[in-house]
């Protein structure tokens, strides 16, 4: 094995002696530049652009290659001059071997399926008809966290919003997706949760193989059967409520995302016929990408609002000018709220959830003259990007005001024009054919939460709510997520629950 593998490297290293690589740092025997990464991937590779340049060729292990890409006008040439050719996801050790593991819309390859996909996500699974259609699940579900910071509020209490807006996030989505139960003793929405959770977290472990070349099976030895065994699990409760669908259903106008994908798998008219585990991983992914990353940027915001009450004035200015006092705020006041949207805005550029987005190039091609061959992972750094000095000024200051500096918010959607050129820089979203198909479902679930958050509430920081600033340490892993949840004092400012 040992063998086959040095002599594959050998014939790898002879090709790229042809090519015109971007800049790699020095890189040791076998591991590469794996040395080089720490425990928060976005960080490692913010920390080694700075110090090599905005491209970046690395070699993880003895056979992974990738392609590190951290500035605005790199990002221009992947998400925009060369979208298509980047438009490919990579594949991972043992996805074959994982149930669902080669079906997912997130990772498929750019081909029938994902075009098929694509099409059902923007026009029927997340359109503006059922995101019409889903409000009143999220104003509910607002409603309810309101009611628990309220009696918070009233007790004097301080209260875990960081597990509040979790629970949220993960409420609604499970209700959209399949009209799951979310109280009670069976809470479907909780169980899911959990399940979906560790379930990534060990099929990421599986995927580590990828970077042990001829000792990859190690880690499907190690995490293989518990990640199976895992996803089983949430297979078993799926089928159940896929059952429960198909016995009952729901009205034209109560449709959820399972109703609308039943509907496309039994069309034998369809352009592409989806299998059942095409239909069960799409709903894993919409939870995975749905829950985490709303829950992860409301916590970001209100802590950023925390530690700047002048902003947080602003803010609550805004929406009673817009909204009057005596009654909620809606998500259809959201449009006449600009600094609502730029202050959601500025947390999204600073805090990107998905701090690294990856890629993979489909044909050779050629970036500011470096060749890039084809195959090779991409990984995009949107922290990098977002923070670029060449674009943002003071990249690092919490300034919602710069998304106002065009005529309108929606100005600033992903471009800016400096020197004649449009680059990509606002990409918390990704950007491209491959970009972010839940983007208005989260800015609706977010900017109504926080809203109503603002209105209803002032906030003290820390656990007594006696302390000048919250916390805002970065907790390691694969997301840009708080190390500490927020945990604060909810001053009550406003019942809307009272009778007028
Ligand atoms: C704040 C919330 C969210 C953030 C920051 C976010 C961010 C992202 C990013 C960075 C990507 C990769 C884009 C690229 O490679 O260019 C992505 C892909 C994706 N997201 Fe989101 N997302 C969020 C919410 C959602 C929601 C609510 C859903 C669905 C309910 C969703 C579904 C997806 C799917 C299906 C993909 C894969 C798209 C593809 O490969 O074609 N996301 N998201």
């Amino acid at each position: 094995l040992l063998l086959r593998s040095s002599l594959k490297k050998r014939n790898k290293q002879v090709a790229d002696l042809d090519l015109h690589l971007p800049p790699s740092p020095a890189a040791l025997p076998v591991l590469g530049h794996l040395h080089l990464l720490g425990r928060s991937l976005y960080q490692s590779l913010d920390k080694l652009s700075s110090k090599y340049g905005p491209l970046l060729y690395l070699r993880l292990g003895p056979s992974r290659r990738l392609l590190v890409v951290s500035s605005a006008s790199m990002a221009t040439e992947v998400f925009k001059t060369n979208d298509l050719a980047f438009s490919d996801r990579p594949s991972f050790a043992f996805e074959e071997e994982l149930p669902y593991g080669s079906e997912g819309f997130f990772s498929a390859k750019y081909g029938e399926y994902w075009r098929f996909m694509k099409k059902v996500c923007m026009t029927q699974l997340l359109g503006a008809k059922q995101l019409e259609q889903s409000r009143s699940i999220r104003r509910e579900e607002i409603a309810s966290l309101l009611c628990r910071v309220l009696e918070s509020g009233q007790k004097k209490e301080v209260i875990d919003l960081g597990a509040e807006l979790m629970k949220l996030t993960n409420n609604a989505t499970c209700r959209l997706a399949m009209s799951t139960r979310v109280s009670g003793e069976t809470n479907e929405a909780e169980q899911i949760r959990d399940l979906v959770k560790e379930s990534l977290k060990l099929a990421t472990k599986v995927c580590f193989g990828d970077v042990l070349g001829p000792f990859k099976r190690l880690s499907f030895w190690l995490y293989g059967k518990q990640a199976i065994d895992v996803t089983m699990k949430y297979d078993g409760i799926l089928e159940r409520i896929w059952k429960e669908h198909e016995e009952t259903g729901h009205k034209e106008n109560e449709q959820d995302l399972m109703d609308i994908l039943l509907k496309v798998y039994k069309n034998d008219k369809a352009e592409f016929q989806m299998t059942r585990n095409h239909v069960k991983a799409l709903l894993l992914d919409i939870f995975v990408a749905g829950t985490g990353s709303s829950g992860e940027v409301m916590q970001w915001t209100m802590s950023e609002l925390i530690n700047n009450p002048h902003i947080l004035k602003k803010l609550r200015e805004e929406i009673s000018s817009v909204v009057g006092t005596g009654r909620l705020v809606d998500e259809s006041d959201i449009p006449n709220l600009p600094y609502l949207q730029a202050v959601v805005k500025e947390t999204l550029r600073l805090y990107p959830p998905l701090a690294v987005t990856t890629r993979e190039c489909r044909e050779h091609c050629k970036i500011k003259g470096y060749d890039i061959p084809q195959n090779t992972m991409v990984a995009i750094n949107l922290y990098s990007v977002m923070r670029d000095p060449e674009v943002w000024d003071n990249p690092n200051e919490f300034r919602p005001e710069r998304f106002l500096v065009s005529s309108t918010v929606e100005g600033h959607d992903n471009e800016t024009t400096i020197k004649g050129r449009n680059l990509v820089d606002f990409v918390p979203f990704g950007a491209g054919r491959r970009g972010c198909p839940g983007s208005a479902l989260a800015y609706n679930t977010i900017n109504s939460t926080i809203a109503s958050l603002v209105q209803c509430f002032d906030w003290k920081a820390g656990a007594s709510g006696d302390e000048a600033k919250v916390n805002m340490e970065v907790g390691v892993g694969l997301s840009l997520a708080k190390a500490h949840s927020l945990v604060c004092l909810p001053v009550v400012l406003f019942n809307p629950f009272r009778a007028p």
